[in-house]
């Protein structure tokens, strides 16, 4: 799969290890930065992400910062994305089958890397299930 990837300093090291990660199980991945621990603004990273996911140059994306809900926030001003804020299994895996979320956020100062690489591994294995939820995320865009 084509994986867009980013964080702000909060995000970066749990960012740089799902980069390696997904890029050892064989995924495309574009790593929009940051890439240093230096202090920056998660949104000159999520607006990237988001846009490759918008654009669809990504099937999904990845995106870290430390509480997770900035880079949500600026990734869900794009059309058609759908970022999720996610902190264990099976957040993952109903923002896939409940709302085909194509943008997983991650809580880096909230969760252990471990938990972490499950949460996104969970993400990319689960499908959308349709039916009712298509009604409902059909109805999302206004
Ligand atoms: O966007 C955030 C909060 O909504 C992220 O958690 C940031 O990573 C965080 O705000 C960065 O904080 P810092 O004190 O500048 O390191």
């Amino acid at each position: 799969m084509k994986i867009a990837i980013g964080s702000d300093h909060a995000g970066f090291d749990y960012k740089k290890r799902l980069a390696d990660y997904l890029t050892l199980q064989g995924h495309h991945v574009t790593d929009f930065g940051t890439y240093s621990l230096d202090s920056v603004d998660y949104p000159d990273f999520a607006h990237p992400v988001a846009s490759a996911v918008e654009t669809q140059e990504a099937d999904f994306g990845v995106l870290c910062c430390g509480s997770g809900q900035g880079v949500c926030i600026t990734a869900n001003k794009h059309q058609d994305v759908r970022a999720a804020l996610v902190w264990g299994r099976e957040l993952a895996e109903l923002s896939r089958q409940h709302n085909n979320a194509n943008v997983i956020c991650i809580p880096a100062r909230f969760i252990a890397y471990e938990i972490a690489e499950t949460c996104v591994q969970t993400f990319l294995d689960t499908s959308f299930e349709a039916g009712r939820h298509a009604t409902r995320v059909g109805k999302i865009s206004c």
